[in-house]
């Protein structure tokens, strides 16, 4: 199967699901990100949660990541070009819902891409090669791309990764990993 029809069935799937679920599959989720290596790691960027989607909620990944003294990144979409920019997530940053609904920092300090070391990623689905389907704009492939080659990928999905997303271009960045509930 290709993209396009991944994209439409993991989207609905993602949609059926119940609250109950959604909160198992996320503490699940969260029990293997407080397990995970993290020598050498100074700045983690996470996404802020689409609630309209029903994306995995990142919040308690900030809390832990600050708890253990990490910088949170976090990103700011420029819609005519489809690229992201970075800006540090400090205790007071103020945001606010951009065109698709997704938080952004308003008054925040920019962060090079060189300097982020553990980048985790939005999906809907992936396949055993850890490509990955996004909602289709190619933020992250352009992203993932600017990153240093010591920078480690994880992506975040409620759905164990597919055989294969037969369509994946030389665009399509690989990720490290993908966490989903096991
Ligand atoms: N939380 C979060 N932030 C993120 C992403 C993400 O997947 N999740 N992105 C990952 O790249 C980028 C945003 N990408 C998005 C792309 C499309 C839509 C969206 O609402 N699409 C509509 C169609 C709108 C249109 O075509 O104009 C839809 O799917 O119904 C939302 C976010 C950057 N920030
Ligand atoms: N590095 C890049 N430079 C130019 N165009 C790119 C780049 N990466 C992706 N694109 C283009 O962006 C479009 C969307 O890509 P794709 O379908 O892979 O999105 P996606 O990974 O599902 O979405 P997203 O990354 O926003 O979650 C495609 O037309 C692709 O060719």
């Amino acid at each position: 199967m290709k993209k396009q029809e991944f994209r439409k069935i993991y989207k609905q799937k993602r949609n059926d699901l119940t609250e109950t679920q959604i909160q198992e599959f996320q503490e699940n989720i969260y029990e293997q990100i407080y397990d995970l290596e993290i020598v050498g790691v100074k700045n983690v960027h996470l996404f802020l949660s689409l609630t309209k989607f029903k994306e995995i909620d990142t919040q308690p990944i900030i809390n832990y990541f600050r708890s253990i003294k990490k910088r949170i990144v976090v990103s700011k979409s420029d819609l005519e070009n489809n690229t992201l920019s970075h800006f540090y997530l400090e205790e007071n940053t103020v945001l606010e819902l951009n065109k698709y609904g997704v938080p952004e920092p308003v008054n925040a300090e920019q962060v090079d891409e060189k300097e982020l070391d553990l980048i985790f990623v939005p999906l809907l689905i992936s396949d055993e090669l850890n490509y990955r389907v996004g909602y289709g704009k190619g933020f992250y492939d352009r992203f993932l791309s600017n990153c240093k080659v010591e920078a480690k990928f994880i992506g975040l999905n409620y759905f164990k990764p597919i055989y294969q997303i037969e369509d994946s271009n030389d665009f399509d960045i690989p990720l490290h990993q993908v966490i989903y509930p096991k």
